[in-house]
């Protein structure tokens, strides 16, 4: 885990915030990865407003989530967690929204088709717009700007007037995850979610050879729905699906201003998201962010990165999950591919053993970055394949459950990570690398790697 130094944020409690004890008792505790706002003024404007506009997600939906997440935890259910490394504000177009739902949709098709098991779909959407980095800086030809640090906080334009952290950003924020939010429970809940649909979920993509799996999966399916049909089967239930929103909760201000009190329970939620999580860089058992997550009801998720220890996670479990909830806590692993046969067991190990029900997913994704020989942060498919791997082999293994995955992925046909089926090689970065961070699974690479998980899965019983 890398440790910044503090830059300690202009932070106060707002006007209008909610009330409830110890919510901002992270005010006062070490603090990595946080802005340092320009303008003074326009933060604390900022913050107000943010803390009167209503809430992005209701604390009901909260509590369902936390449901579904306990059945995974308790190998009943499977977790499919995706989307950009960083949201774009630019990006949040329907074309672009509608083809990273329609792709999760299709993963999940396989999933649940191959595992015979509800699939929880959850987006790495509607509030991903704010990055760590391992640098504060960026130099460019002799250049040094501050380092992109999500649309949340500046911009990826390489100018200094675009990389200052403008807070007015904070609120753009919001309403980019309010849109995004509406069209993506207009998709799932209007129609376009239908699983008579299936078919149409493909169309519009080349052909290749993830792509013909799936229309022959889907082949299989439209069989099964018309002879349900035929039956007389009710098919209200297929016509909509549960997606969920998450983000990683980086810039506790925004997380703080959302956060609300629930009137139904008289606790308090962070209304940003459904489920939030903590990255690699900002698990510090005692420092504010996971100060800050063990105080709302919200399901957690803690990134653990390959310098965990067993007792780091037994300290997290301590501090974020107490009551030993299941569905409260979920750990991502992301070890690296040469890294987690020999690093999850004991972790796994020691967790199990101290009676903690905790969901295990893996993020096959931030341990397996490289440098392209032509200078582009990438990653091979094989690796990212071979984490996956290792991670149902050290789970069954151990006879615990492998509870979900976790990607950086996309539904466009870009060139971002290496290999696959139809292959992308370097050259083809050139023109269709688009990610401002970290690059994803394009659409077909995304669909094989579900085949690829559902094998895995089905094999286990
Ligand atoms: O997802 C994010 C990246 O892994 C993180 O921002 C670090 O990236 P960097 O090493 O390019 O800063
Ligand atoms: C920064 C990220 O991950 P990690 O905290 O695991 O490095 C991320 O998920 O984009
Ligand atoms: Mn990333």
């Amino acid at each position: 885990m890398t440790e910044l130094s503090a830059s300690a944020p202009v932070s106060t409690p707002q006007p209008g915030a909610a009330e409830y004890p110890g919510l901002d008792a992270w005010r006062d505790l070490p603090v990595v990865q946080q802005p340092t706002w320009q303008d003074s003024k326009v933060y604390e404007s900022s913050l107000a407003e943010l803390s009167s506009l209503p809430p992005l997600v209701f604390a009901g939906e909260v509590d369902v989530l936390r449901g579904r997440l306990a059945e995974a935890a308790e190998g009943r259910a499977f977790l499919l967690q995706g989307g950009d490394c960083a949201e774009t504000f630019e990006g949040a177009t329907a074309d672009k929204i509608s083809a990273r739902v329609r792709t999760i949709l299709q993963m999940a098709v396989v999933l649940t088709y191959g595992a015979s098991l509800p699939v929880i779909k959850m987006g790495r959407m509607a509030g991903q717009f704010a990055k760590p980095r391992s640098s504060n800086d960026e130099t460019r030809d002799g250049v040094t700007l501050p380092a992109y640090r999500g649309d949340m906080v500046n911009g990826f334009d390489f100018t200094p007037e675009t990389r200052g952290h403008d807070a007015s950003r904070l609120v753009r924020a919001y309403h980019t995850s309010a849109s995004t939010l509406n069209l993506i429970r207009a998709f799932t809940q209007g129609g376009f979610a239908d699983l008579r649909l299936v078919h149409h979920w493909n169309k519009g993509f080349t052909a290749n050879p993830a792509h013909s799996r799936y229309e022959s999966l889907a082949r299989e399916i439209d069989r099964a729905v018309r002879f349900m049909d035929a039956c007389g089967a009710d098919f209200e239930a297929l016509k909509r699906v549960e997606f969920f929103a998450s983000h990683e909760a980086l810039v506790l201000d925004y997380e703080r201003a959302l956060t609300r009190i629930d009137s139904r329970t008289g606790l308090p939620y962070d209304t940003s998201g459904h489920f939030l999580w903590i990255g690699e860089r900002t698990r510090q058992i005692d420092g504010a962010h996971v100060d800050f997550l063990s105080r709302v009801r919200n399901p957690i998720g803690v990134k653990l990165g390959p310098t965990s220890t067993a007792d780091d996670a037994l300290r997290l479990i301590d501090k974020l999950d107490p009551e030993r909830e299941p569905g409260r806590l979920t750990f991502i692993t992301r070890m690296g591919a040469g890294n987690i046969r020999e690093k999850l067991p004991p972790l796994v190990e020691k967790v199990t053993a101290s009676g903690a029900k905790v969901l295990w997913v893996t993020d096959p994704m931030h341990g397996n970055t490289v440098t392209s020989p032509n200078g582009y942060k990438t990653r091979n498919f094989d690796d990212v394949i071979d984490e996956v791997r290792g991670f149902f082999e050290v789970h069954k293994g151990l006879g615990t459950f492998p509870g979900g995955m976790h990607m950086e992925m996309t539904g466009d046909d870009v060139a971002e990570c290496l290999g696959g089926a139809d292959p992308i090689d370097q050259d083809a970065f050139l023109d269709r690398y688009e990610s401002v961070c970290d690059p994803r699974l394009n659409h077909m690479q995304s669909l094989e790697m579900a085949f690829l998980v559902a094998g895995a899965l089905a094999k286990r019983s």
